[in-house]
C-alpha cells in the first residue's frame, strides 16, 4: 500500500507518567506469533498507591484506549496494573484530599475526564480484557467493570469504598453491578463496601476466570485465605469464596506467608482468550461488542452527567470529610466516626469547618 494512512487520533499518543501504553506481538491459539498484530497493553502505573489513578493518568488512560482503539493492527486491549497488589483502587485519595476536598467546580471537571475514561472503554473498537493482577476497589471496580471481560489472580478483592470513604459508586458500578451480578448482590456491594474475594466474584459472575497467583514450594495453590474445597455449608447456604475463619484463616495465612505471587497463569490465560479473539472475523467481533456492551453504555449514558454533579457537590462535604480521613487518618483509622456525624446531623447541626476536623481521626500525640 503506497497511500499515507491517515491518523484519526484527536492528539498524537504521548507517554504520561503513570500510563504506560506498550504494543505486544498478537499470538495464535498455538501461541505462535501472528505477523504485524499486536495487542494494545495499558498499565496504571502507579504500585506505591495501589494503582490508584491521578488526574494526569486518567488523561493517559484515555488517550491510551485511544490509541489502541484506532490502531489498524491492534486486535485486544489488555488492561492492567504494575505489580501484584492492586489493578487500581480507584481516584488517588491524597490528590482527593488535597487538593478535591472542597472544591467542588475543580471536582466536577475531574469528572469530566473520569467519565470520558470510562467511555473511552466502553467506546473502544476492540475488546478489553481487565487484567486483575491485584485488588480492583472503588473506581478502580468500576473502570474494570466497564472492560468486556475479566481475568482474574485468586488473590485479588473486588468492592467499592464510597459509602464508608465519602463518596457514592456512582463512576459506573451502580449502572454495571445489578446488570452482572442482581439487584441484591450489587446492593450488597454498593453500600456495605465489603470486597469479594476472586472467588465469590467469579461465581457471582464479574469475572470471566480466575487462576491461582500463589506460588508455594514451587506449585500453585487456591488461594488460601478463602473457602474453595467446599460450596455449601451443613445447611446448604454456599460458602465457596467466602473468607476463612479462626484455625482454618491461621493456616491460610502462614500457607500465604511462605509463598510468593507469580503471575505466570494470569499472563497465559490471557493471552489464550487474546488468541481466541484473533481468530474471527474483525468486523463481526466489533459489531457482536458493540451490541453486547449496550446495556452497560444505556445505564452508564443514562446517569454520568447527574453522577458528575452530584459528586462534585459532596465534595463540600462528605467526600472532603472521608478522604481527608483516609489520606491523614493513622494507619488503621482511616474511617471517620460513623455514629458521631449521624448523631450531629440528626441535631441539625451544619457543615462547618469545626465539625469535619472533629470528625477526622487525629494521629495520637
Ligand atoms: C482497602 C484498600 C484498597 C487496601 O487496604 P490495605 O491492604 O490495608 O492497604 P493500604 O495500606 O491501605 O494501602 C497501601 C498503600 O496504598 C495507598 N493507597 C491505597 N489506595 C489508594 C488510593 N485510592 N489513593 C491513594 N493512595 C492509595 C495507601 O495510602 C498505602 O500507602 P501508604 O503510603 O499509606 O502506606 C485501601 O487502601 C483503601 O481503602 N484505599 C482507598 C480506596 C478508595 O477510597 N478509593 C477511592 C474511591 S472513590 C473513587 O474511586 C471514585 C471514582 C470516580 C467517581 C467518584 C469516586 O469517588
Amino acid at each position: 500500500m503506497s497511500k499515507a494512512l491517515v491518523d484519526h487520533d484527536v492528539t498524537p499518543m504521548e507517554a504520561v507518567p503513570g500510563v504506560i501504553f506498550e504494543k505486544r506481538p498478537a499470538r495464535r491459539p498455538d501461541g505462535a506469533i501472528a505477523e504485524g498484530l499486536y495487542n494494545a497493553w495499558i498499565w496504571l502505573d502507579n504500585p506505591s498507591q495501589f494503582n490508584s489513578y491521578t488526574t494526569d493518568m486518567v488523561k493517559g488512560v484515555i488517550r491510551a484506549f485511544r490509541a489502541a482503539s484506532n490502531a489498524r493492527d491492534v486486535v485486544a486491549v489488555v488492561f492492567t496494573g504494575v505489580g501484584d497488589k492492586a489493578f487500581c483502587t480507584g481516584g488517588n485519595t491524597k490528590e482527593y484530599a488535597e487538593y478535591y476536598a472542597g472544591n467542588p467546580q475543580e471536582y466536577r471537571q475531574y469528572m469530566r475526564l473520569f467519565n470520558d475514561m470510562v467511555s473511552a472503554i466502553l467506546g473502544c473498537d476492540k475488546p478489553v480484557i481487565a487484567r486483575v493482577n491485584g485488588m480492583r476497589i472503588g473506581g478502580g471496580q468500576e473502570i474494570g467493570m466497564a472492560c468486556d471481560f475479566t481475568i482474574a489472580q485468586d488473590l485479588a478483592r473486588f468492592g467499592q469504598a464510597g459509602p464508608k470513604h465519602g463518596s457514592a459508586a456512582i463512576g459506573g458500578a451502580t449502572d454495571f453491578l445489578p446488570l452482572m451480578v442482581g439487584a441484591e448482590r450489587a446492593m450488597e456491594s454498593g453500600t456495605l463496601c465489603e470486597p469479594w474475594s476472586a472467588h465469590k466474584a467469579y461465581r457471582l459472575g464479574i469475572c470471566l476466570d480466575i487462576v491461582p497467583g500463589l506460588k508455594v514450594d514451587g506449585k500453585f495453590v487456591a488461594n488460601p485465605l478463602v473457602e474453595t474445597e467446599r460450596y455449601l455449608d451443613e445447611y446448604g447456604r454456599i460458602v465457596h469464596g467466602e473468607a476463612k475463619t479462626g484455625e482454618a484463616l491461621a493456616k491460610g495465612k502462614a500457607l500465604l506467608a511462605r509463598g510468593a505471587v507469580d503471575l505466570a497463569l494470569l499472563d497465559a490465560k490471557v493471552e489464550a482468550l487474546c488468541a481466541k479473539l484473533l481468530v474471527t472475523f474483525p468486523e463481526c467481533l466489533t459489531k457482536s461488542f458493540e451490541e453486547l456492551r449496550k446495556p452497560k453504555i444505556e445505564a452508564w449514558n443514562r446517569n454520568k452527567e447527574n453522577s458528575r454533579a452530584w459528586l462534585a457537590l459532596n465534595m463540600m462535604t462528605e467526600a472532603r470529610t472521608g478522604f481527608r480521613a483516609f489520606n491523614e487518618g493513622p494507619k488503621n483509622e482511616r474511617e471517620i466516626d460513623f455514629v458521631a456525624l449521624r448523631q450531629q446531623l440528626a441535631k441539625g447541626a451544619p457543615w462547618t469547618e469545626a465539625m469535619i476536623e472533629a470528625l477526622i481521626p487525629k494521629a495520637k500525640a
